[in-house]
């Protein structure tokens, strides 16, 4: 069994707590939190262990009537593997502890990539990590492009990708985000930090990105544009992204015509959290003009990096291969369980 410490249980800690449990081969330690609140009871009603980020705040969970299994220190120090969800930059200053305790951690895209020893994509690079000490998982918007990249690189050659991301304000319940009526170039100057991020996983790609942001919080939007070193057809490239693990590429009779009908389509299977794992891609929006391809994608900021998180705790730990590694995750968490009833999987 692999022992995994979640420190920082928000949006993805607390989602990444949930995928962890179901592994066959992992097991949660605890998770660790600053404060008592919702998300604080609600780790305790599931039966995780609670550890104190702060140690100065602990009076607050006894005020609370919240339990404490113990210091975040502690559960560091128990878990082979420790999944860092904290705020942008509260894992960069996190690290010095891992390396203290000599547990190897996850940090998440909002750290920089000069934080690390190396960023991890289960589909691109799976092989880089194991050994590393201190390894980011790519930020939601580059794991969608990532997903991209990979197999029309190998399957086509990529002469050059163009994406324009129009990125939701920020997540449901980040009351405090905008823009509320605006439309936000963001960030203004080129280029995001996408396509640098991207060349983290593909060092030699040549990519530009642009950013926006928009009044959303349900999901991104993604406008690409990739130049092909051959010309294949548009069903050709269909049947590629179909046949990939974590992209779904949307059937025009499903009349998904945004983010709010695939979040409902998410709630009607059942998905926990409504949550959406996979690169949705709209089948009809797949055109080809000569060597140029061109689709939409929406991508679930809050889960499409959950399973992610999963495979890099394996790939760190050298216990399974990519292939081995991506099918567990996948069945434990329910990804293969597919959101449109017809779609058929090899
Ligand atoms: N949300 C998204 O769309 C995505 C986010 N990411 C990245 O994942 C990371 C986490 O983001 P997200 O989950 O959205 O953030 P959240 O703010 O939702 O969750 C982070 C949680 O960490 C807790 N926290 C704050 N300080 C500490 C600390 N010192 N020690 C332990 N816990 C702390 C806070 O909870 P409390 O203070 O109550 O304990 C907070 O709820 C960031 O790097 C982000 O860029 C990546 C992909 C998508
Ligand atoms: O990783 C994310 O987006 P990003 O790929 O645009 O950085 C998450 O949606 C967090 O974005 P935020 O930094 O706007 O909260």
């Amino acid at each position: 069994m692999i022992h995994v410490g979640i420190n920082g249980y928000g949006t993805i800690g607390k989602r990444v707590a949930d995928a962890v449990r179901k592994q066959p081969d992992m097991e949660v330690v605890g998770v660790a939190k600053t404060r008592p609140n919702f998300e604080a009871s609600s780790a305790v009603e599931k039966g995780f262990d609670l550890y104190a980020a702060v140690e100065e705040r602990k009076p607050r969970f006894a005020e609370a009537g919240i339990d404490l299994a113990g210091d975040v220190e502690e559960l560091v120090e128990q878990s082979d593997i420790v999944v860092d969800a904290c705020p942008s930059g509260i894992g960069a200053d996190n690290a010095e502890m891992y390396e203290e305790y000599d547990t190897p951690a996850l940090l998440q895209g909002g750290e920089d990539a000069e934080v690390v020893d190396g960023s991890f994509n289960a589909r691109s690079n799976f092989d880089t990590v194991e050994g590393m000490d201190l390894v980011r998982v790519v930020s939601c918007n580059t794991t969608g492009l990532s997903r991209l990249v990979a197999p029309l690189q190998e399957e086509y050659g990529i002469e050059k990708v163009r994406a324009t991301l129009v990125r939701r304000g920020g997540d449901p319940a980040q009351s405090g985000r905008g823009p509320i009526n605006d439309i936000l170039p963001n960030p203004v100057e080129l280029p995001s930090h996408h396509g640098p991020d991207v060349n983290t996983i593909f060092p030699d790609l040549e990519i530009d990105t642009l950013g926006l942001k928009v009044p959303a919080t349900l999901m991104h939007t993604h406008s690409i544009n990739v130049t092909l070193q051959s010309n294949p057809d548009a069903e050709a490239v269909r049947e590629l992204l179909d046949d990939e693990r974590r992209t779904f590429v949307i059937p025009e009779w499903l009349g998904l015509d945004g983010a709010g009908a695939i979040k409902e389509l998410a709630q009607d299977a059942g998905r926990p959290r409504a949550d959406i794992w996979e690169n949705c891609i709209w089948g009809e929006s797949i055109t080809v003009e000569g060597d140029d391809l061109y689709l939409f994608q929406a991508i679930h900021q809050e889960s499409d990096v959950v399973p992610e998180n999963v495979d890099a705790i394996r790939a760190v730990l050298g216990t399974k291969s990519q292939s081995e590694s991506i099918a567990t995750t996948d069945e434990a968490m329910g990804l293969d369980d597919s959101l449109a009833p017809t779609r058929t999987r090899d």
